[in-house]
């Protein structure tokens, strides 16, 4: 057989799987279809979205992925099957810290997948107001991100706000050098966010030493003044390369890979158990020697690994500190139940933020 001969058979083959794999895709969409028929037949506030159902399939899908696709990958795309089901009822109202092209709304978008419908909110504030007024379904806030650096405006928002968290999104953050120029030599200014100007100094030390560095307020604003400026370039991500067609002039620029950045998915509700979960609350103890580790003795008394800490004052006058900690396991298991039980007993403060399933993709 000669090499074309041997081509067209494997084409034909990918054809065929093809055929195959869309007629299994549409019956799947079919079979969403009818569980919107059950639930509606059954009345209620019906609810669509499952996080936990929909954690449950993505692991299942990585545990039984044969190879050669990466389990990430093969994830990815059941991610977007089912966001393509999902949204044959209605697309989920997504609001996110805008503008376009921002990481959270790449985080938005990974979370959720690409059939949802997207909307920017200026200020971390307007997301949860408009997720409270019920005019979005769910909302998404960076939590730690170091590139945006609010952390603290979405912790506080979670002192005022009802809203629970009903998820996490991790997102491995990669700068690139974005601009018209067609020249590196021809960049005079580079506009981003401080922290991302920060994060590839190194970089941006070597290649453009006499560039003037700008901070702006978001990236995406960086990539919207580099689409008018020939002699500037923005440091952002390729989702605003692409939105404000710019050129990526130099990809991965910051000065250590492996830079993670984590959202929270904001809800009026918070997930039932998928089997991997998290709990996040809000807890506060008076200002006195050993309050803290009384605080969160709980924990340590039921064995429960806490993944995080995180400190502010209050601002309310009545207490010194609150801490916002998140720790591993459902509030519905036991030994998580447990602690919060007694946690209600010992501290001032002790507000349960929500369980959500533990990042998938
Ligand atoms: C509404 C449901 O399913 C929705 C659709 C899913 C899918 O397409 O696999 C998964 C979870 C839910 O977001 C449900 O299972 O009750």
């Amino acid at each position: 057989m000669t090499s074309d001969e041997q081509l067209n058979q494997v084409r034909e083959r990918i054809n065929t799987i093809d055929a195959e794999l869309l007629r299994l895709i549409c019956e799947r969409a079919s079979c969403a279809q009818d569980v919107a028929k059950i639930k509606d037949a059954h009345g209620e506030a019906v609810k669509y979205y499952r996080p936990e159902r929909e954690a449950e399939i993505l692991r299942r899908i990585k545990l039984q992925n044969p190879g050669p696709l990466d389990g990430e990958e093969v994830a990815r795309l059941f991610r977007e099957i089912m966001s393509a089901c999902l949204a044959l009822e209605k697309p989920l109202e997504i609001g996110y810290l805008g503008p376009a092209g921002t990481f959270t709304q790449a985080a938005a978008l990974k979370h959720f997948g690409h059939s949802v419908h997207t909307q920017p909110f200026g200020a971390i504030s307007d997301i949860f107001r408009e997720v409270e007024a019920g005019a979005c379904d769910y909302g998404v806030v960076p939590v730690e991100n170091s590139t945006e650096g609010v952390v603290n405006h979405t912790l506080d928002m979670f002192m005022r706000s009802p809203l629970l968290i009903a998820g996490e999104v991790t997102l491995r953050i990669h700068h690139h050098l974005l601009s018209t120029a067609t020249e590196i030599g021809a960049i005079r200014r580079v506009y981003s966010h401080q922290q991302s100007l920060a994060q590839c100094r190194g970089w941006l030390d070597r290649a453009l030493p006499n560039a003037e560095r700008i901070a702006v307020s978001t990236n995406a604003d960086a990539a919207k003044l580099a689409a008018g400026d020939p002699q500037a370039a923005a440091v952002a991500s390729e989702a605003a390369a692409e939105l404000y067609s710019l050129r990526v002039m130099a990809q991965r620029i910051e000065d250590e890979p492996g830079n993670t950045t984590r959202f929270l998915v904001i809800g009026p509700e918070d997930s039932p158990p998928s089997g991997h979960d998290k709990t996040s609350m809000l807890l506060s103890c008076r200002n006195e020697a050993g309050a803290l580790h009384r605080l969160l003795s709980p924990f340590a008394n039921q064995g429960i690994s806490m993944t995080r800490i995180e400190s502010r004052p209050s601002r309310q006058g009545v207490w010194d500190y609150v801490f916002f900690v998140d720790v591993s396991g459902h509030r519905a298991a036991p030994d998580v139940a447990k602690a919060i039980t007694e946690l209600r007993g010992a501290a001032n403060l002790c507000k349960v933020l929500g369980s959500y399933p533990e990042a998938v993709l």
